[in-house]
């Protein structure tokens, strides 16, 4: 599935951050989202996502084809690191977690309780998660926040195999995967400009903190 995004405009906090932004994801690729701190990542990745509003543009992509790993990794803290997988997994209507254990190297602990976990463990399973949702389309915010070198290697090996399998991927990233299928578009541009936007997107925003 094409992902077609068309002169978005984004706000936080009722304040415009990004506007006309416009690109295009195919199906084995991923697109790279650059800036600075502050210029508007999150804000566009949880917009795509659907968890916010757009000020104006139209994203093309249906949200229940997209899963999206956000900074919180997500996971019910009593509940094992399998229990856990298999949890999202019957959500999505799954039910193979062994691959996702293998491909985030979870095997070993799949019997402990998410809260005992260590950060990076966590954002691991946080990642395992992904795969068990069968979706196309991927948005990664900062996915490999917390992990070592070694973990960082594993989650590019499954980015690469969810690309080969015609899936793709939108990520905010300052680390590089090394993805040769990987574009970057850099928001600078987008940087949206006075204009302060309606009462209801702010008091929206508000009661998503
Ligand atoms: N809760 C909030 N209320 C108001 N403004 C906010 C809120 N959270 C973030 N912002 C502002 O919105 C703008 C965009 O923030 P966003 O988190 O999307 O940036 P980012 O590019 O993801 O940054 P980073 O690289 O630091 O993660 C920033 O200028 C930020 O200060």
């Amino acid at each position: 599935m094409e992902v077609r995004v068309d002169t978005l405009a984004v706000a936080r906090g009722g304040i415009p951050v990004l506007e006309g932004v416009t690109f295009r994801l195919q199906p084995g690729r991923a697109l790279i989202l650059r800036g600075p701190n502050g210029v508007g990542k999150t804000t566009l990745l949880r917009t795509i996502a659907g968890l916010q509003p757009a000020l104006e543009g139209r994203v093309s992509v249906p949200p229940e084809s997209m899963a999206y790993a956000a900074h919180a990794d997500g996971l019910k803290a009593v509940l094992t690191v399998e229990e856990n997988l298999r949890f999202w997994a019957a959500v999505h209507g799954l039910r193979d977690v062994e691959a996702a254990l293998v491909a985030m190297d979870l095997l070993s602990l799949r019997d402990r309780r998410a809260a005992n976990l260590s950060a990076g463990q966590k954002r691991r399973l946080g990642l395992a998660r992904l795969l068990v949702t069968g979706r196309a389309v991927w948005l990664l915010d900062e996915p490999t926040v917390s992990l070592d070198v070694a973990s960082v290697a594993l989650f590019g090996a499954a980015v690469r195999a969810h690309l080969a399998g015609g899936g793709s991927a939108l990520m905010a990233t300052h680390i590089d995967l090394g993805l040769a299928e990987a574009d970057v578009l850099d928001l600078e541009p987008f940087r949206a400009r006075g204009r302060v936007a309606g009462g209801r997107m702010g008091a929206f925003d508000e009661a998503f903190q």
